[in-house]
């Protein structure tokens, strides 16, 4: 099977990114915005008024807020939702899902409370079945891939010919998807990275170097790999592109919001005040504490995740968590 058409749901950032990378793979995409007034103008400008606004976007893409239009002959059905909306966000697809369509997500984050990862969300929220589950992640800031600037990913699913189908559908001449089994640790090291963007982020913030940074990023790779191989995923997940390579992106790249939320709380502003001038998702915020729940819960340290959590939800300032950190038990690096 090849996938012609696709829905995306949701017309934020990413949204509106990779409909434009699955119009210029071919398909026929249908761009579902919950305002009416916002796909009206999508569907006439070829803009997105409110996400992206400079770029063109291929006339192949239109945009509707009426589910079952959006829905109509769909082969991929692709979530751009924030994760702690998904569940909620599901509630008027999940009878109008047509019955052979793939599902696809593209959320980087862990729901608060449930500490469900987003394909277990979809599964339970739509019912379907893992076979018909993908998600993509990989370092793929949203601008970047707007503009056409040559990057990778990868599409995970359970079974293979899924994750074959979604890549053959977004694989484009800037997008090039790579295909893993491994949903698990794709997921989590999507979320995690998050988390870890926002401790480099206030690194930064603080005035500190590379150096640090550096250390950040590294021993929250460390982490993020000991969550994930706990929860069952694959080591190698780690030192790829949804590992390694969303991680330095992210932790690296001013475009980040993640890294921008930190650099603010870094530089002394209140989380309020941080989440506010940015405007738009920063899925670190509000997973770090879920987590840090599921590393609990498994039994792995996650030093990093707990630092995050102390800034972010108990406001805990930055310069007394890196002095924490410094002061840690030494023990060998591969621990
Ligand atoms: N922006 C980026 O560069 C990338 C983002 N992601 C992930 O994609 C997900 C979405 O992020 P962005 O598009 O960047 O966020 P965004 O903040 O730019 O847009 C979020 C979109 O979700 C919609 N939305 C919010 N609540 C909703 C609800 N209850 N029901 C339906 N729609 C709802 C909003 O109207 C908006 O269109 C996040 O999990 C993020 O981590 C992944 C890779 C790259
Ligand atoms: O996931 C991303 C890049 O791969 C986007 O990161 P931010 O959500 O921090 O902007």
């Amino acid at each position: 099977m090849i996938a012609e058409r696709a829905t995306v749901v949701g017309a934020g950032s990413w949204g509106t990114a990779f409909a434009l990378v699955l119009a210029d793979a071919g398909l026929d995409v249908r761009l579902w915005a919950r305002r009416p007034e916002l796909a009206e103008a999508i569907s006439t400008t070829h803009r997105n008024p409110d996400y992206l606004p400079d770029i063109e976007l291929p006339t192949t893409i239109t945009s509707t807020s009426v589910v079952e239009e959006a829905l109509e002959g769909a082969d991929l059905v692709v979530l751009a939702m924030p994760a702690q909306k998904l569940r909620v966000g599901l509630a008027p697809w999940r009878d109008n899902l047509p019955p052979d369509a793939v599902l696809v997500s593209l959320a980087k984050g862990i729901e608060l409370r449930t500490g469900s990862r987003m394909s277990q969300v979809i599964r339970e929220a739509t019912g379907v079945d893992e076979e018909r589950l993908a998600v993509v992640s990989g370092p793929n800031l949203a601008r970047e891939i707007a503009e056409r600037q040559p990057a990778a990913g990868v599409v995970a699913s359970s079974r293979e010919a899924t994750a074959e189908l979604v890549a053959a559908a977004c694989a484009s001449p800037a997008f090039r998807p790579y295909t893993s089994t491994d949903v698990v640790g794709c997921e989590i090291a999507g979320a995690t990275k998050n988390v870890i963007a926002l401790a480099v982020g206030a690194a930064e913030g603080l005035g500190l170097g590379d150096n640090t940074k550096s250390t950040v990023i590294t021993r929250g790779l460390a982490e993020t790999l000991r969550l994930g191989v706990a929860l069952g995923a694959d080591p190698a997940t780690f030192s790829g592109l949804a590992g390694v390579g969303d991680l330095i992106a992210t932790c690296m790249s001013p475009l980040s919001r993640n890294h921008r939320v930190g650099v603010g709380l870094g530089r002394g502003g209140t989380l309020a005040e941080v989440v506010a001038s940015i405007g738009q998702t920063a899925e670190g915020v509000t997973s770090c504490e879920s987590i840090l729940a599921l590393a609990a819960e498994a039994g792995v340290e996650v030093p990093i995740v707990e630092a995050v959590v102390a800034m972010v939800v108990d406001g805990q300032r930055p310069e007394l968590i890196a002095d924490a950190l410094m002061l840690r038990r030494r023990k060998p690096e591969k621990h």
